[in-house]
């Protein structure tokens, strides 16, 4: 069964465009997936069971990355006096060693030379102990924001149940490194340098008005060149190229996980070169687009150096012209080339910040939205209904697309506490698109669909999975031990409740048999279980969770026919009795005690009622039983 929704939602009301579908997740570790509060659904697909609302784009990126950074603000206030504590030793440096040199010669008296000589001697350790201390303190203040940033992108990641069109986990896993990384560029490259750059250069200027103010004026000129003209032209000039750069790193990134987890089935359809040819023809690009930003650098720094020098020459006939001295002038001419250069500083971070916007929109986008880690609702925000009526679907009609013919049309159907629903019809009839709609991923054009008489798009996303939820299609298998697995949906549960479910799902011989037991690693996506293992695993992970309304989407799938009925039957006596369940199924053995049975054609409900009444009675349902019943015999007499 495909999960509703996996490229595109459907069309809401409005005719705006939900975006639904299964986002992997990072793989957890065994910290990773415990989520909190236990409001993760058990076997929901990764990323796609739970969470925060879809964030909106944010408008102003670099303030909401910032805003985090207000617990460090102290140490990065610190880190920017030590910046530029550092460019005016280097500038005091240029200026004192002119000084020197120009007048040693015409022996000034000795105190002033040794107090000259030593300056220089101390502005020269003095800058590289400066520039050190500098650094640690930035990096510092970066990383403890890193750290939080982080631990929200991931949430907010891992919380999406609606990720944005045609993102997947390699795109995640780009946002959770790359992206990050350009929230510790904007600081350590572009804010603590453009604050020291910008002090010096007033500094300078107030300097350069106590010597000569005439020269004061060139100077101005130059340092407003280097410092507003030259960066905004550098932004300009970036801008472009660097817009396209974050989101095709994103895409090699996902390409890289396609072509190693997709390998062995590449190679099986002979599209190992098409897909090499593809993520090579992206990596062509990015390396063209680097080059292109290389060159424009190149250049813009190009005419800083002579935007440097012309000042330099300027202040220097000007100091002439207004008749200062000749070390006067030197110290003139040498300190501007200094002021000049710290100042250009503010073009390199100009240039860095065009180039991180993308990452850091994409990450703001993200630390916008509410987070896993946010403190539940306060009470009340879930809202009350009619208690207890359970949930309720009336005339819902789903289009994924405004073109395409609705996957759900005039949909009825009511889930009662205790309910036994199942929901069976051919592949594409509808089956994953209504759970959809019942878990709030998918959002139905028109019609209702209510939980406890509540609207379940009123629920709060954090909420529902504690109302309705289990497990559905492709659920995920984390790399971590099968109690890490089976907690998912819980904080925590009597052992005894585990191992009945592990019972009910047929697998706690099999765990108790396991050397390390329920420490047992199960590996990158389940990847050391069976496929019925992992599916069983995933069942009993919802029996654990059992919220009150079961979802089941094909709980039995890659199990022999004695296995399947076996599980099912122990499923269903494991359960509440007013654990309402909707079991999807392709198989039709197991529902002669289900209350009703649906059959979906292509979106709409062709049958209705009990199993006798549906076997008896020409259709779909007979049919599909008929055959499945002969071909399960033939198997079964042939079976040891
Ligand atoms: N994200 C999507 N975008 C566009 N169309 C979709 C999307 N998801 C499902 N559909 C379409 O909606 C219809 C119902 O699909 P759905 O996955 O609900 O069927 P299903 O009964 O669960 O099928 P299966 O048993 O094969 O999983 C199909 O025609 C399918 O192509």
């Amino acid at each position: 069964m495909t999960p509703a929704g996996a490229d595109r939602g459907p069309v809401p009301p409005g005719g705006a465009v939900h975006a639904d579908g299964a986002d992997a997740a990072p793989a957890g570790t065994g910290a990773g997936i415990a989520g909190a509060g236990g409001t993760v659904v058990a076997g929901a697909p990764a990323g796609a069971a739970t969470g925060a609302a879809v964030p909106r784009p944010a408008r102003r990126p670099e303030l909401v990355v910032l805003r985090m950074a207000r617990p460090y603000l102290a140490r990065l206030i610190g880190a920017g006096l030590l910046a530029a504590a550092t460019e005016l030793a280097g500038l005091a440096l240029m200026a004192t060693a002119t000084w020197l040199l120009i007048t040693a010669a015409d022996l000034p008296p000795l105190p002033v030379l040794t107090v000259a000589i030593v300056s220089v001697r101390a502005l020269a350790v003095g800058r590289g102990v400066l520039r050190y201390t500098e650094r640690l303190a930035s990096h510092d203040a970066v990383l403890r924001l890193l750290t939080d940033v982080r631990a929200r992108v991931f949430g907010a990641l891992a919380a999406r149940r609606t990720p944005a069109p045609g993102s997947h986990s390699g795109d995640a896993l780009s946002r959770l490194v790359s992206d990050v990384d350009a929230v510790q560029d904007l600081l350590i490259r572009v804010v603590v340098p453009a604050a020291a750059a910008a002090c010096v250069a007033v500094l300078a200027l107030a300097g350069t008005a106590v010597i000569a103010p005439a020269a004061g004026l060139p100077l101005a000129a130059g340092l407003l060149v280097a410092g507003l003209l030259l960066p905004v032209v550098a932004v300009a000039l970036t801008r472009r190229t660097a817009d396209r750069m974050a989101p095709l790193r994103g895409e090699l990134a996902a390409d890289a996980i396609d072509l190693t987890h997709g390998a062995a089935d590449l190679a099986a359809f002979g599209a190992t070169g098409d897909a090499l040819t593809a993520a090579a023809a992206r990596a062509g690009e990015l390396a063209r687009l680097e080059r292109r930003l290389a060159l424009t650098g190149w250049a813009v720094d190009g005419t800083g150096v002579l935007v440097s020098g012309l000042t330099s020459a300027a202040v220097l006939v000007t100091a002439l012209r207004s008749g200062a001295g000749g070390a006067e002038v030197g110290v003139l001419a040498v300190g501007t080339l200094a002021a000049v250069e710290a100042t250009l500083a503010l073009v390199v971070a100009a240039r860095q910040w065009a180039q991180l916007r993308g990452g850091l929109a994409r990450v703001a986008e993200l630390l916008s939205a509410p987070s896993l880690t946010d403190p539940p609702p306060p009470a009340g925000s879930t809202p009350e209904g009619t208690a207890g009526t359970g949930l309720e679907l009336r005339d819902v009609v789903v289009r994924y697309r405004e073109s395409d013919a609705p996957a759900l049309d005039g949909i009825d159907l009511s889930i009662p506490p205790g309910a036994r629903i199942a929901l069976a019809g051919p592949s594409g009839a509808g089956k994953s698109t209504l759970l959809g709609v019942l878990t709030g991923t998918v959002v139905p054009e028109s019609g209702e669909a209510t939980l406890d008489g509540v609207p379940i798009a009123a629920y709060p996303e954090r909420d529902l999975p504690r109302h309705v939820g289990g497990l559905l299609a492709e659920a995920h298998v984390f790399h971590a031990s099968v109690r890490e697995n089976l907690l998912l949906g819980r904080d925590a549960t009597d052992p005894a409740e585990q191992a009945a479910a592990m019972r009910a799902a047929d697998l706690l011989d099999w765990v108790e048999e396991q050397p390390d037991g329920w420490d047992t690693l199960v590996g990158e996506e389940g990847a050391k279980l069976s496929g019925g293992q992992r599916q069983r695993l995933a069942l009993a992970r919802a029996l654990l969770a059992a919220p009150p309304h079961l979802l089941l989407d094909e709980p039995t799938e890659g199990l022999d026919p004695r296995a399947a009925d076996r599980v099912l039957r122990q499923a269903l006596d494991a359960l509440p009795p007013r654990t309402a369940v909707l079991l999807v199924t392709h198989r039709l053995r197991g529902l002669a005690g289900f209350d009703e049975i649906l059959v979906l054609d292509r979106g709409r409900v062709i049958q209705r009622g009990r199993h006798d009444d549906l076997i008896a009675q020409p259709g779909w349902y007979a049919d599909t039983w008929l055959a499945q019943e002969a071909a399960e015999r033939g198997y079964l007499a042939v079976s040891p």
